[in-house]
């Protein structure tokens, strides 16, 4: 298996060199050259089969003979023996024909544990191969953060740097990333948005004295192995509810496009997903590009789901980079056009995009509500970004089950929780002194110059 760049001028790489590069050379995504499509039987002896079984099914022709066979089922147990549900991913029913896919059972209680997980496995069984010392910089609206330092904390040969929007996450979240005692450890807030530092981020890996200088390397869903990793629950929750004999729809709460993206690759792969849906919150850049065919930013707007507070959705490029039949250059243009506001989707993209993606936005009153309502309803807890999809997801209901992604847990957004539903969730037993621990973190101005000079400053302690 080889992956290409959504721009078309960066190297062809393997598994390995994709998931240690990151962002491509060109500034674009790496994606599969050619995505393996899955017979019905393959999907049907995947029912009953435990979380780490699948996966390696999944994810094993995508990365070819980085790993031998035994080494990776290994690495798969690793990576999954911490989470705190025996099923990983368990499936609860919450009306008729609609389903939660709680994933966030994981360490650091979102999903984003899924894929970062065994992302640290493979990137130490990697680095311990070659010997190398790597930094990683990522950017995060909450939850990328925290997973990432969980994944990597204490290790002699990553530092771990991450940029979060100053005073624009949960007060759990900060001290997730803040409290961590380890010295490879770095959290940073920035004075921006989300979009803010991702953008920084991605100028670090286009600076590319800078990017070889430090070994710069990227744990956001630039990087395809997060993809990859995300794309085994689909296929988990959709055969436990019987695909490939009959089909599923998925509703996934978005912002970066990773997590739904993970759902179009699981459905190129052959999986029956009826309807794909992308749920914003009230920053619905996606939703009006898939209305309108302009994908323009207006600003982020603070909500009471911060993790989807994103406008520039960095996966959108690797759709776009299909629904433009794959062409680089057309991508490259879009992309640059980007840079000063926003792009029109030419009518053939947008038509593709269209039959496969549907999409709908929540305000916040509406987020609120549907937490009360659900919680009426089923007894179940949503966070608010689980509350934005079952909301959206409530508009696409058909024949199919509806899997709704319940990507975070109620306790990491403790006082939207309560402002809607009046129960305070607590944090689990071994995090319940979190808000006593003592928090590290250096406040940091948007920009690049002062940003790289900080992590060639620390690196070289
Ligand atoms: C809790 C939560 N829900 C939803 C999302 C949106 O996912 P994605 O960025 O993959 O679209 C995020 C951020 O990634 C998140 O942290
Ligand atoms: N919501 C995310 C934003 C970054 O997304 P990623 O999937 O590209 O890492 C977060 O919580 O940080």
């Amino acid at each position: 298996m080889r992956y290409i760049s959504t721009r078309g001028q960066a190297p062809v790489l393997t598994f390995e060199q994709a998931m240690m590069t990151g962002l491509a050379r060109d500034g674009g995504l790496y994606v599969p050259q050619t995505v393996p499509v899955f017979a019905a039987e393959d999907f049907a002896a995947m029912a009953g089969l435990s979380y780490e079984e699948v996966a390696f099914r999944v994810m094993k022709p995508f990365i070819g003979e980085t790993f031998s066979d035994t080494e990776f089922k290994g690495l798969l147990e690793r990576a999954y023996a911490g989470f705190g549900h025996d099923a990983r991913a368990p499936l609860v029913q919450i009306a008729p024909n609609h389903f939660l896919l709680e994933l966030f059972h994981g360490p650091t209680l979102a999903f984003k544990d899924f894929a970062m997980q065994i992302i640290g496995q493979m990137m130490q069984a990697a680095l311990a191969r070659s010997g190398e010392r790597i930094t990683i910089v990522g950017a995060t609206s909450g939850d990328t953060g925290s997973a990432a330092i969980e994944a990597f904390r204490g290790l002699a040969n990553v530092d771990v740097f991450i940029l979060y929007p100053h005073g624009r996450v949960s007060e759990v979240q900060r001290r997730q990333m803040t409290t961590p005692t380890e010295s490879n450890v770095h959290a940073l807030a920035i004075d921006g948005s989300f979009d803010d530092a991702q953008a920084r981020l991605k100028d670090m890996f286009n600076d590319f004295a800078f990017r070889d200088g430090v070994r710069l390397a990227g744990v956001n869903s630039i990087n395809w192995a997060r993809v990859l990793a995300q794309v085994v629950y689909y296929v988990y929750a959709a055969v436990n509810l019987g695909a490939p004999f009959r089909p599923v729809s998925f509703t996934v709460p978005t912002g970066n496009f990773g997590d739904i993206f993970a759902g179009y690759i699981a459905r190129k792969m052959g999986l029956p997903i009826e309807r794909l849906v992308i749920a914003t919150n009230q920053n619905d850049i996606l939703d009006r590009a898939l209305r309108s065919g302009d994908y323009k930013t207006d600003g982020v707007r603070p909500s009471v789901s911060p993790s989807m507070d994103i406008e520039v959705s960095s996966n959108f490029e690797r759709a776009l980079f299909d629904a433009y039949g794959r062409d680089g250059a057309a991508i490259s243009a879009l992309m640059a056009e980007l840079k000063a506001g926003g792009f029109k989707i030419s009518q053939g993209a947008l038509e593709t995009l269209r039959a496969t993606f549907a999409s709908g936005r929540c305000s916040e009153e509406e987020t609120l509500a549907t937490i009360r309502a659900t919680l009426a309803s089923s007894g179940q807890l949503l966070c608010p970004h689980g509350a934005v999809g079952v909301k959206v997801a409530e508009e696409h209901l058909g024949a199919a089950p509806m899997v709704t992604l319940a990507t975070a847990h109620p306790a990491k957004f403790p006082d939207a929780v309560e402002q809607a539903s009046g129960i305070r969730p607590p944090l689990p037993p071994r995090m319940a002194d979190l808000y006593q621990r003592p928090e590290r973190v250096t406040r940091v101005p948007n920009d690049l110059g002062a940003l790289m000079a900080l992590v060639r400053e620390r690196i070289a302690r």
